[in-house]
């Protein structure tokens, strides 16, 4: 089985992301690029990470009407992403066209509910019930729009992994100790969310900002 942490190379300077994925490549699965990466470094930081010779995941999280999210999709076409996100509360027309618009190679996943939101934010946003009701409304949202899969915590995943069996599911909010730190509410240990149906594994600072990012990717993977 191929290794399922992607690393989520959270990092301003494009030098230092390059070295640390060049320092870990041979114990992760692949590279996620997200909004901080892609709004410093662009199409050319993305080229740049593309060396590795690892699959490059997207982490746009697109959210507009559905021409603009389709037009965004059609204009990173070129960078051959394998996942990219896109909002499910965009809604069913946007996450159609999004799908329709990508690559036949590219897994378009919808983020349901951020990890970094608990069942107190869900309420102060007006909407009701429990993050796992939220969460399970909104993947059926995504699967009813013909996506590939979604994005949510490993408190959720077995339950989607249940309603929806061949879905593909990223996972992210992953800490080895299974407690929440620093922004992330909702987290397990990776083991637990790969064991309940996840098919990747977003893991950020628990190896960036390890004193010794190798050690730490290393020690994650004896983990699963
Ligand atoms: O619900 C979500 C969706 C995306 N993310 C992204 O995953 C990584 C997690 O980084 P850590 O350092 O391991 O916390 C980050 O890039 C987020 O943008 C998420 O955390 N939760």
């Amino acid at each position: 089985m191929s290794n399922p942490v992607y690393l989520a190379l959270d990092l301003p300077q494009l030098d230092a992301a390059k070295a640390l994925c060049e320092q870990v490549k041979g114990h992760i699965g692949g590279v996620k690029l997200g909004l901080e990466f892609f709004c410093a470094h662009g199409h050319h930081g993305v080229h740049e990470i593309a060396h590795c010779g690892l699959p490059i995941f997207l982490d746009l999280k697109l959210h507009d009407i559905p021409n603009t999210v389709a037009g965004a999709m059609q204009s990173i076409h070129v960078l051959e992403p394998a996942i990219v996100t896109i909002h499910a509360s965009g809604g069913r027309a946007m996450m159609e066209d999004a799908k329709a618009a990508a690559g036949e190679d590219c897994k378009v996943v919808a983020v349901t509910m951020l990890t970094s939101l608990d069942e107190r934010d869900l309420e102060r946003t007006g909407v009701g019930g429990t993050p796992h009701d939220h969460v399970m409304r909104l993947a059926d949202l995504a699967q009813d729009a013909g996506l590939d899969g979604i994005v949510c915590s490993g408190q959720e995943i077995a339950s989607v992994h249940d309603r929806w069996k061949d879905g593909f599911f990223v996972v992210p909010g992953l800490r080895p100790g299974g407690k929440a730190t620093a922004d992330q509410k909702r987290v397990v240990t990776p083991r637990r969310a790969r064991d309940d149906g996840a098919s990747v594994l977003v893991i950020g600072r628990p190896i960036s900002r390890a004193d010794d990012p190798l050690a730490a990717a290393k020690q994650i993977e004896e983990t699963l």
